[in-house]
């Protein structure tokens, strides 16, 4: 589960942020909504410890984080946290399946092959394992990112815009796919997106 509570950050002075309170239980799907500027990545990189809050509190599997020291939030979010990013960012030099283990080789686990190939024949990539990620579909790609979030089996996955740069078709198919696999690793899913296609699948939202 995540939860947060009176949230706030500045990037500057005239530049402040507060957020609703919220919190996602395991095997639950949380949508944050929110127009263009509103603070939607602002919010989604507080949760995965990438920015620090001025104030509130963070709590992972009711653990308090956002007071972890810059190294111990890294090994925490590595660990117990699966981004998917607005933008999938890739290893170039490396093929799918290694930029798949680098997620293992980041939490310092064992890396994880088989799993590798489990998600990728689930997620529909297994043909492009041994490729490099700049050979793959821009859909293809918000796949593999999929999959390098859920390496690890975290317990909270965040998902930045994952399906705006999509068709109505791949839209569906990708929000499902992030559902199934939260559902089936027990973890609590929260996007923030500005695509409204979404309040038809997700029922828990809140708007920013
Ligand atoms: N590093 C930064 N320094 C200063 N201001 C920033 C920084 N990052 C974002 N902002 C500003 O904070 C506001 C919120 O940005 P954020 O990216 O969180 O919004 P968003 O809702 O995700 O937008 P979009 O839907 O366009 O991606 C914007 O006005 C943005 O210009």
């Amino acid at each position: 589960m995540i939860a947060t509570q009176n949230l706030s950050f500045a990037y500057a002075t005239d530049k402040q942020f507060t957020f609703p309170d919220f919190s996602c239980a395991d095997r639950e799907t949380m949508l944050i909504l929110g127009k263009s500027g509103k603070g939607k990545t602002t919010f989604l990189h507080l949760m995965a410890l990438l920015l620090k809050p001025t104030g509130g509190k963070i709590q992972i599997n009711n653990q308090e984080i956002s007071e972890l020291s810059v190294s111990a939030a890294a090994d925490f979010r590595a660990k117990n946290v699966g981004i998917v990013y607005q933008k999938p960012h890739f290893v170039h030099a490396l093929s799918v399946l290694d930029n798949l283990l680098l997620s293992n080789y980041l939490a310092g686990k064992n890396q994880a092959k088989d799993k590798a190939k489990h998600l990728a024949e689930s997620l529909g990539f297994a043909e492009h394992l041994s490729k490099k990620t700049t050979q793959l579909s821009q859909g293809e790609q918000q796949r593999v990112s999929i999959a390098r979030a859920l390496m690890n089996s975290p317990s909270v996955i965040l998902a930045d815009e994952p399906t705006s740069s999509l068709d109505d078709d791949n839209c569906l198919k990708v929000i499902e796919l992030l559902k199934k696999q939260t559902q089936e690793i027990g973890a609590s899913l929260v996007v923030v997106t500005h695509d409204q296609r979404l309040k038809d699948v997700v029922e828990k939202r809140i708007e920013l």
